[in-house]
């Protein structure tokens, strides 16, 4: 069920027909309306929302021959709150006489390559049309010719259908969603300074801020379900082990130290959790306000520095907050920033909310070349990792389902969506995990870190959002693999880090030219000091998404013929990145307007 406030955006199914009657349209009315349920059933039986819940398709009542009939299923749409449309025909349709007009509606029409009927004319002139409007939208069209009768979807037509569709609802699913921001910026790291106007006109997202102080308030206040706090305790006590104490002597806290630390860190993951979405309970215990929440699809901690100057810092809350699990069971992940960094947690949502699965927050922190690796190990990289590989490692927390310790149906190493996490992989995701105190000299309050290594090897997608005064947004994306190394080089690199944070190394897909020359030259490139990091090679996907919502993407390890955009980006010229960065600044932000 979702957390947030407000029903889930259905996707509405457009079947566009010739309207001449005395013959035409009757004599293509079946098919019509078949390939609108023939996408309905490929998009119900393919995606879920990240709740969990079923992606629902709500097809016009009619074929759509006229304005009329648009008229008539703009209207059904809105009743039935359609926020995404997918066009489909057969055959040739009159243009702008049947179009989604919308303009905040992703839309996408697909042609069907039939030689019976010229619906690739259709398709051609439906997509002149939207471009001529300034309502970009996406065309889909199968390579290969299908005979009149054949109600199938091609492979290609099927994964640019689900390609829109998976992006347009994250588009739709962030519209009028909260970003919730405790505290602002610490230490000048300018990603924590929340752009209002970006989170705004870009993906119509609220800021809402909160001072940390208000943590303080509800733990003082007893202001949290105290039934599930024991409860939370307990299950605490019981599945987070604390590990190495790796501070000296002089600093290392008691026992009855890190146990009130332990209360608080776990009071602190209640009460984030309240101020995100709300709790009724709190309406029960007479505190009708704080039991709202902030409808926030997102949120962020400042943690460093005035907080975790004196206060346990936020790595277990951050680390339960972003897992798909808790005391409370095996539950949809949060997207909750460390050092609340607003643009890497929006690039976590962006994989979060195109996948379903949790996602990794990282600092990118060392570039390993072989012959360092071999100067200080004595060892050679090899396999996948043998050019060099990029230590992810945040400072205290990430997800804890990037142990990979769940398992696909074959049972390598995966991350995957709530829904098909067993309690066993939870027990395995949490007994490869261990909770040493923070280290002192960068938490002086205390707190406790997640410990852990990422198990064999997978493929990841780290992504980043990246604000540049004078073009604004763009995105930054590299697909690669994480890499287990061997225990005794890992255990050499690691220990010359911060031990005590979760560590996941790796292997970008390089190509030997550009941004991806080598491993060293990703790293060069990258943006920021975060990373966001989904299970999967997700790029493809991450680019629909970015297009959408008009943010340039300026560096990509995807194939060419992969990237899907809407069809007006052509216009803008063949190099495929200029036409991107000219399209997405003259069609300008989603929700704001043009400067
Ligand atoms: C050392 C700082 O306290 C860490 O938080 C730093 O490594 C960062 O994570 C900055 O993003
Ligand atoms: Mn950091």
């Amino acid at each position: 069920m979702s957390r947030l406030i407000g029903r889930l955006p259905k996707v509405g199914i457009r079947p566009v027909i010739d309207g001449r009657e005395l013959g035409v349209r009757e004599s293509l009315e079946v098919q019509c309306m078949d390939m609108a349920k023939a996408a309905a059933k490929l998009i119900e039986e393919t995606l879920r929302f990240p709740s969990g819940e079923k992606v629902e398709c709500v097809i016009a009542d009619t074929t759509i021959g006229g304005v009329a009939d648009a008229a008539a299923c703009a209207d059904k749409f809105k009743r039935e709150g359609v926020e995404v449309s997918l066009t489909v025909t057969p055959c040739w349709c009159y243009g702008t006489e049947v179009m989604d007009t919308d303009p905040l509606t992703p839309k996408a029409v697909w042609g069907f390559n039939g030689t019976e009927r010229p619906g690739a004319v259709y398709l051609a002139a439906a997509l002149a049309g939207y471009s001529q409007k300034g309502l970009p939208a996406f065309g889909i069209y199968g390579k290969e010719v299908q005979d009149g009768g054949d109600q199938t979807i091609p492979e290609d037509v099927s994964e640019k259908i689900l390609r829109f569709v998976k992006a347009a609802l994250a588009v739709a699913q962030m519209n009028g969603k909260s970003y919730l921001s405790i505290g602002y910026s610490s230490m000048g790291i300018a990603g924590s300074m929340v752009d209002v106007n970006f989170l705004q006109d870009y993906l119509g997202v609220r800021a809402e801020f909160v001072e940390s102080v208000e943590l303080l308030r509800r733990i003082d206040n007893g202001i949290y379900d105290q039934d599930e706090y024991k409860k939370a305790l307990a299950w605490t006590k019981e599945n987070c082990k604390e590990g190495k104490d790796y501070n000296t002597p002089e600093t290392q806290k008691s026992a009855e130290q890190k146990d009130a630390e332990w209360e608080k860190v776990v009071k602190m993951t209640l009460i984030c959790k309240d101020l995100m979405n709300g709790n009724p309970k709190l309406k029960e215990m007479g505190f009708g306000e704080e039991s709202k929440g902030r409808n926030a699809i997102m949120g962020g901690f400042q943690g460093q520095r005035q907080w975790t100057d004196y206060q346990p810092n936020a790595d277990f809350t951050e680390s339960i907050l972003n897992s798909s699990f808790d005391w409370n069971g095996i539950r949809q992940a949060y997207t909750f920033a460390t050092e609340n960094d607003c643009l890497n947690a929006i690039s976590m949502l962006f994989g979060h909310l195109l996948t379903g699965k949790a996602q990794l927050f990282s600092d990118v922190r060392t570039y390993w070349s072989p012959e360092s690796v071999e100067r200080v190990t004595g060892k050679k990289l090899s396999g996948i990792a043998e050019n060099g590989i990029i230590h992810l490692i945040n400072s205290g927390s990430t997800t804890l389902d990037a142990t990979a310790q769940q398992s696909d149906a074959d049972g390598n190493p995966t991350m995957k969506p709530f829904w098909e996490i067993t309690e066993e992989e939870v027990k395995k995701c949490l007994d490869n995990t261990k909770w040493p105190a923070a280290i002192f000299e960068y938490f002086r309050g205390g707190g406790f870190s997640s410990q852990f290594k990422t198990k064999g090897s997978m493929p990841i997608t780290m992504c980043r959002v990246n604000l540049v005064k004078g073009i604004g947004p763009v995105l930054q994306l590299v697909e690669g693999w994480s890499v287990e190394l061997p225990e005794d080089v890992h255990y050499v690199l690691d220990e010359r880090t911060n031990p005590t944070w979760p560590t996941t190394w790796f292997v970008p897909r390089t190509t030997g030219t550009g941004f991806f020359k080598d491993v060293y030259t990703v790293m060069a490139k990258w943006g920021a000091n975060h990373g966001a990091i989904s299970h999967g090679h997700i790029g493809a996907d991450l680019i629909s998404l970015a297009a959408m919502l008009r943010i340039p993407v300026n560096m990509h390890n995807v194939e060419e013929s992969d990237v899907f955009r809407p069809s007006a980006w052509s216009a803008f010229g063949e190099n495929l990145e200029g036409a991107d960065y000219r399209a997405c600044e003259n069609y300008g932000p989603l929700y704001g307007f043009k400067k």
